[in-house]
Formats: C-alpha cells, structure tokens, sequence
C-alpha cells in the first residue's frame, strides 16, 4: 500500500476488474467480474435520478457548427475534442464532433422541446459513454480518454430560483449516492477560473484517495442562462411573453467507481460496501472425504435461503484447498464469508467472517442468521463509512501562513485556509505553492472556520471564505 498507484494498477488486474491491454491509449475493457461491480455502482445512481428525472439517449455525434456555438464552452473543450472526417472512403462534408459532454448534443434538441412554462422543469439523464483527448497522464478508470460511465444530467428551469434550487437538489443526490458508496467527499465552489466552460459557477465533489491526493468525483453546474441564449431556448410564461429558460447539468464518472475500489481497498484485496457488492455473501463448505455430503447441501439451505431475501450469494465448491478461496474472497471483497465444516454441522452452527474488519463470529443455524446478516451489512457499510470519513477529516489541516503548504502536502494533507476570494490573490496563490485551490466552503460547511477578523493568507485583506487546497488527480 506504501505506493498506491502500484497498488492501484495491480488490484484492477489481480481482481480482473479491467483489462488495460487494449491497444488505444485511455481505453480499457470491462470484464466480467468489474462490469458487475459497476453494473451495483450504477443502479443505486439510477434509481436515485429515476425519481424525478427522465432518462434519454442522445447520439453519440455532434456537428462542428453545434458544438462551436457556445464560445467559451468550445474554448474549455477543442483541445480534448475526437473528430470523425469521414463515412468509409467518403470525406464528411462537416466534421463530425465525439461527444466529450453531451450539451452541444441536447441543447438544440430542447430548443425544439421546449415550448410553454408548462413543459418546465424537464429533467433528463443519460448513462452513456464520452471522449476526451486527455494528455495529462492517462489512469484506468481515474483519468481516461473513453469516460464508459458518464451520468450526465440536464435540467430546464423558468426561473433562476429553480435552477439555484435544482443545484441544492443535484448535491442531495450526490451526497446520497457517495454515502452508499461509503466514500468520504468535501464540496466546494470551485474558483471562477476552474469552473465548467460555459457555466455561471461549478460546486465539486471532491474524495481523498489513499495517497494523499484529491479525486473529483462529481460536478453541478449552474449554466444559467448562456446555453439558452446560444441555442435559443425559449419559453412562453404564464403572462404569454417569451423569456429564456435556466439550466443546470451534473456529471460523474468511472472516478466513482475507482474510488470505491482505491479508498475500501487493503493489501489483501477490494473491500466492497455490502449495498453494490456483486457478491455479498460467499459460502465456502469444508469438505473432507466423511460427511461431505451433509456439508453441501446445508450449505446449499442457506444459500437458498439468503437469496430468497434477495441477498446476492455464491457458494464456491471448487475441490481446491479452503485457504486459496478464502485468498480468493479476500481477494473479491465480498462482504461476507461463511464456513461450514462437519463439526460445525453437528453443533448446527457456521462460522462467519466480515471483510472490513476480518473480524470471525459464529452463528446458530437453528437462528434467524438471515436478519442477523442483514444487520451486518448495516454495521459493515456504517463501519467503512466512518472509517473513511475520519481518515479524511483527520487530513484536513488548517494554516494561516503558506510557507507551510508545501509541508503539509508533502505529509498527504488537505490544507483549509482563509481567502479573501480575489482571483488575481488565488492565482498567485496556486503559483506560489504550486498547488490546486480546490474552492470555497459554503457557511454551513463542516469546514468552514470562523472567519471573522482573519485575514487572507496571502495578501492579507478581509477574510471572506475558507478555501481549501490540496494536490488533485
Ligand atoms: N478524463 C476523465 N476521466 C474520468 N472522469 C472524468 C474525466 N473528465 C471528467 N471526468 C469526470 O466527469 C465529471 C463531469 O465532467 S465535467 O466536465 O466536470 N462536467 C460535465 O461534463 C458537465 N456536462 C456535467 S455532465 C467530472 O466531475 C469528473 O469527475
């Protein structure tokens, strides 16, 4: 673990959960064993937007002149754009844009969507595949030039009230979904100059992986009403004029789902929260020549009867010795084991052991050990949950001078500082320590310091927020 990208790399490989072989750089395939895990990551993100969202597919092209309208929104993106030139031998007579994020895609399509105030609040999603011409330093599932996972959402609104309103509501969502997840998260406005190209400001999501560096994970854009103006949506009120509607998007990614994998993850394996683990219980029969039989099918009753409680278990009869499929539990990070050997028969008992925290107990088969192990995967995700939460509060360092930054990111620290918010002061805050200002915590944050009085760290002004800063993916 001493060095997390070996650790990283070697765990996508040992648990087959992407194959990096693939002969484009940034792209990977999904094999059986990770596509399930990102089959349970998706679901819970679904059934959460599926509340009050529609969700759509758009293609996945975009004609240059779409995707060239809004200016500053092709300025953020004509470096990272993939083109297609041509259909077979035949050159396109227009240059055909991969979509990098879906607005040039949509926001056409909603200008002919969108007619009456009636018609709003439309909320859309897609879970859908994106590509961007990363040439930072490409990473599985962290930084990639094929985003298989984007969830992007696209909401319409009358009023800017409701678009600030669907932003507070984006954030509830993500919070609920990075809870399931068990990951810890920090969110912060980001700064002006780091905000989605095109948008009025940009809240992110940010999660602290094992070596000390922060991963965003998720973004909620307030798109006010630029891309209205640009593709023209329009809407005819209540008073029968016509105004501009207000938009917001949010998106997240494979980052997700690297997160699971890099922040539960130890030396022996994945450690995956019970609610989007494929597995989450495996049977493992000791069988020795005598009374081989009883064992399995005891092992076959609890089997059955977990999944009666809709409990997604597997049972692993493989004549191998039982310490290569504990290995191999450990290895998959199934939540739960349960061994059941003859003695254990004849005392009607099985043995079980918790993934996070190794920890063995015995239960009486005669028992309700479905409820008991229910009951378990509520204590192993509030166990994961508060582990991680703590290993990130625990890295959240506060400094007023920043002649210690560098310190404190050289010791895996997240640094919270007061700002007075000027950009000229941020930016030659970031040259000076040559590290991201992640953004402002709102008041209510758990983060945010009392401020009053305190003067900026750097130019020495009024206070007016606390930021944080920390070395970023
Ligand atoms: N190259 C990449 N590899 C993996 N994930 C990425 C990559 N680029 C961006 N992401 C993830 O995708 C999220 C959404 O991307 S974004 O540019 O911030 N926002 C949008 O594209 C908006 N249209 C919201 S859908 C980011 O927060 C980040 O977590």
């Amino acid at each position: 673990m001493e060095n997390f990208s070996q650790w990283y790399h070697n765990i996508l490989e040992e648990a087959s959960i992407i194959d990096s072989r693939y002969p484009i750089k940034g792209m990977s395939v999904w094999l059986p064993k990770g596509f399930k895990l990102r089959k349970h990551i998706i679901e819970p993100l679904k059934k959460l937007l599926d509340k009050d969202h529609e969700e759509v597919l758009f293609p996945l092209l975009v004609p240059e002149d779409e995707l060239a309208k809004e200016g500053i929104h092709v300025k953020g993106f004509e470096d990272e754009v993939y083109w297609v030139t041509h259909g077979g031998q035949k050159e396109l007579n227009k240059k055909l844009a991969i979509r990098p994020t879906s607005e040039t895609a949509m926001y056409p399509m909603f200008s002919l969507w969108v007619r009456s105030h009636i018609d709003l609040p439309m909320k859309f999603y897609q879970v859908v595949n994106t590509f961007r011409y990363e040439t930072k330093h490409t990473r599985p599932l962290i930084r990639v030039r094929e985003i298989t996972t984007f969830k992007e959402a696209h909401t319409v609104h009358t009023t800017k009230e409701g678009a600030d309103e669907q932003v507070k509501e984006a954030i509830k969502i993500y919070k609920e979904f990075f809870d399931t997840l068990a990951i810890p998260y920090l969110l912060s406005k980001r700064p002006i100059w780091d905000k989605f190209p095109g948008a009025d400001y940009t809240m992110a999501f940010d999660t602290l992986m094992p070596d000390g560096k922060t991963l965003q994970i998720g973004t909620v854009h307030n798109l006010g009403q630029t891309f209205a103006k640009t593709f023209d949506i329009t809407y005819e009120t209540a008073e029968s004029t016509h105004d501009y509607v207000y938009q917001t998007c949010y998106g997240l990614s494979d980052r997700v789902i690297a997160s699971v994998i890099g922040i539960h993850g130890d030396e022996k394996g994945l450690r995956l929260p019970p609610q989007i683990a494929p597995n989450q219980v495996t049977i493992i029969p000791i069988i020795f020549k005598k009374g081989g039989e009883e064992v399995l099918n005891k092992c076959e009753e609890i089997k059955s009867s977990l999944e009666s409680n809709n409990i997604r278990t597997s049972m692993d009869t493989r004549d191998i010795r039982p310490g290569k499929k504990f290995y191999e539990w450990e290895l998959n990070g199934s939540p739960i084991r349960i061994e059941l050997g003859p003695r254990d028969l004849e005392n009607n008992k099985a043995v079980i052991v918790r993934r996070d925290n190794l920890e063995k107990v015995e239960i009486d088969l005669e028992s309700d050990y479905v409820s008991k192990i229910e009951e378990m995967f509520k204590e192993i995700s509030e166990n994961m949950k508060n582990q991680v939460w703590k290993k990130m509060n625990d890295s959240i360092i506060s400094t007023k001078s920043l002649d210690n930054v560098n310190e404190l990111i050289k010791d895996e620290k997240v640094v919270s500082f007061t700002w007075c918010g000027n950009e000229e002061c941020g930016k030659v805050i970031e040259e000076i320590t040559e590290i991201d200002i992640l953004g402002t915590q709102s008041e209510n944050s758990d983060y945010c310091k009392d401020i009053d009085g305190s003067k900026c760290i750097h130019c020495g002004k009024e206070g007016k927020y606390t930021a944080l800063m920390a070395k970023t993916y």
